[in-house]
């Protein structure tokens, strides 16, 4: 099994995650939040009360776990199309598969990697949506400490199981909306060099983009549906199921609730999936 799909896709994931962090906190508050008129007021007040600190709030765990989550999205990816094509990375652009198999390693990628990001994506959740500013004197100290307080009080007050809360919806969400990813990106790459030639820099800049444009926004109901019941708990509401959250949203909300966070999930997309596409492919040509 070639490992080097698994460390590509770690460094260009670890890359698109801090450009990307800052977006993910505006549209997590978003979705989770009703205190918000829109995003510039969501950026204004996170700053006015939590400095500039408040939008990287929940990042380290993330940086941790991307090493495992992207290196598990590529690495099954691309291992999927060996299995599939019998065709590795580099014999891809001459012989390229075709779409149902790249939406098939997509979707098994997407798939697998749920398992492992679900209580990596809880934890960032949980505390993304502590609004508490730990700088200012006076003010309520922040439920979580971080993380690894994060962490074990959900294990303490809902069990181990506490922290794939939202796992259901996730795998909801990765299944398809990864191979949608895959299949634009291949799909954009294809357009620009299609005599089997490697596309340039420019072209997997723009592919990369605009497969996490697409793909996040085939992924935003589902998304507000996984913050959601990520942030059910003790405290907050809980719902019995995916569909119940979906009623009880819909009900109160209007169906736009559905779309919660798709105009900053699409600005977070282009930079963060262009840089983890450039990254990933630059890294599997030196190697290869
Ligand atoms: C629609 N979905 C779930 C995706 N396209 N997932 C792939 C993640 C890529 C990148 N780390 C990101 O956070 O955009």
């Amino acid at each position: 099994m070639p490992v080097e799909e698994f460390v590509a896709g770690w460094i260009s994931g670890a890359l698109g995650l801090v450009l990307g962090h800052p977006f993910d906190t505006v549209k997590v508050r978003l979705q989770t939040q009703t205190t918000y008129r829109g995003i510039i007021d969501c950026m204004v007040k996170t700053y006015r009360h939590e400095s500039l600190l408040g939008f990287f709030k929940g990042m380290s765990f993330p940086i941790a776990s991307i090493a495992v989550v992207n290196s598990i999205l590529f690495g099954v990816y691309s291992n999927t199309l060996l299995a599939l094509t019998a065709t590795s990375h580099q014999e891809r652009r001459a012989q390229p598969p075709s779409y149902r198999h790249v939406f098939i390693a997509g979707c098994t990628g997407g798939f697998v990697q749920v398992y492992c990001l679900a209580p990596f994506d809880l934890i960032k959740v949980r505390l993304q949506n502590q609004t508490e500013s730990r700088a200012r004197p006076g003010s309520p100290p922040p439920r979580y400490r971080g993380p690894v307080h994060c962490a074990a009080s959900i294990c303490q007050e809902e069990g181990p199981r506490g922290l794939f809360r939202g796992a259901w919806a996730l795998t909801l969400r990765d299944t398809p909306t990864l191979g949608i990813y895959f299949v634009t990106y291949e799909w954009l790459c294809r357009q620009s060099a299609p005599d089997g030639q490697n596309p340039s820099s420019a072209t997997v800049l723009v592919a990369g983009g605009f497969a996490g444009i697409t793909s996040w926004a085939v992924a935003t109901p589902l998304d507000v549906i996984k913050s959601r019941m990520q942030m059910a708990g003790p405290k907050h509401r809980v719902y019995r199921g995916v569909l119940d959250c979906m009623a009880r949203s819909a009900r109160q909300e209007g169906l736009g609730v559905f779309f919660r966070g798709l105009t900053i999930n699409s600005a977070r997309a282009f930079p963060v999936n262009a840089v983890t596409f450039l990254s990933y492919e630059h890294l599997l040509r030196w190697w290869g």
